[in-house]
C-alpha cells in the first residue's frame, strides 16, 4: 500500500509532561533529567513514526519551543500549538492544518509516549484503520487510546484522555485488535517504562536511562 496517512504527533511542554513518570531518571526534583526522557520518548515515537512506509506527512505539533527545535533538527515538520489549551484543541487545529493542504486527507493521531515503537506495528495498525475508514487502537490496558485515525471525508472527532477508548468508540470509531505491543504500550508509569525496556526502547529513552544509571 502507497503511503496515505498524515499523521499528527502531540507533544505537550515539557515542563508539564509525563508528571507520573517523575523521578523514574535521576532525582524527582531533577527538572532537566525529566524533560530530558521526557524528549526521548517523544524523540523515539516520532522516529519510528517517520519509518513508517503509510505515513505521507508527518506533523509534530507542539507549543514548546525546545521541542520544535529538536524535531525541526530531525527535519521534521512542527505545526505550533495555536490553542495551547490541551490535547484535544491541539489536535483539532493540527487536522486543520492538514485537511486545508488536502481536504481528503486521511489524518491521524499518534501519541508521542510510544518510546518501543516499531514502524512496522505502526503500518500494520495503520493499513486496518484505513480499511476501517474511522478507527483507533486502544492502549495496552483498553481503556485510553495511542492511535486514532480519520479517513477520507470522516470526522476528524479526538476524543483523547480518560476513558478515551470508550469516548472514540462512542464516537463512531472502529477499535482495532492486532498484534502490535510497542504500539499499545505508551509510557505513563515506571512499570510502563520497564515494559517497554522488555520490547526494546528506542535510541534517546535508552541513552537517557543509561546516563542516569
Ligand atoms: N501539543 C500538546 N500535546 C499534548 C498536550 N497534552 C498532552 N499532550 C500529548 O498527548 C499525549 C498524551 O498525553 P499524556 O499521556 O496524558 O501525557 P502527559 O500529559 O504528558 O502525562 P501526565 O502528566 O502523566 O498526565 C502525549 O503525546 C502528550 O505529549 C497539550 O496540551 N498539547
Ligand atoms: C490521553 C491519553 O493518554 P493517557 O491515558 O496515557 O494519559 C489517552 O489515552 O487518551
Amino acid at each position: 500500500m502507497r503511503a496515505v496517512v498524515d499523521m499528527l504527533v502531540p507533544i505537550k511542554r515539557l515542563g508539564a509532561a509525563k508528571s507520573r513518570l517523575r523521578g523514574a531518571v535521576g532525582a524527582r526534583e531533577d527538572r532537566g533529567a525529566h524533560a530530558a526522557l521526557a524528549l526521548a520518548l517523544a524523540m523515539d515515537t516520532v522516529a519510528a513514526a517517520r519509518s513508517a512506509a503509510l505515513v505521507r506527512r508527518l506533523a509534530v505539533v507542539t507549543a514548546d519551543p525546545l521541542v520544535a527545535e529538536m524535531v525541526r533538527g530531525e527535519g521534521v515538520e512542527v505545526v505550533r500549538d495555536l490553542p495551547d489549551d490541551g490535547l484535544n484543541p491541539a489536535l483539532r487545529h493540527g487536522a486543520e492544518v492538514l485537511r486545508s493542504s488536502d481536504p481528503s486527507a486521511t489524518v491521524a493521531a499518534l501519541q508521542s509516549d510510544l518510546p518501543a515503537l516499531r514502524a512496522s506495528e505502526l503500518d500494520a495498525a495503520l493499513a486496518a484503520a484505513v480499511e476501517a475508514g474511522h478507527a483507533f487502537c486502544p492502549d495496552r490496558q483498553g481503556t485510553g487510546t495511542t492511535l486514532l485515525v480519520a479517513g477520507r471525508g470522516r470526522r476528524w472527532d479526538p476524543r483523547f484522555g480518560p476513558g478515551s477508548a470508550l469516548a472514540h468508540a462512542e464516537s463512531g470509531a472502529v477499535a482495532l485488535d492486532g498484534p502490535w505491543p510497542s504500539l499499545r504500550c505508551d509510557v505513563d508509569t515506571e512499570a510502563d517504562l520497564r515494559l517497554a525496556a522488555r520490547l526494546g526502547l528506542g535510541p534517546h529513552t535508552r541513552a537517557r536511562l543509561v546516563a542516569a544509571s
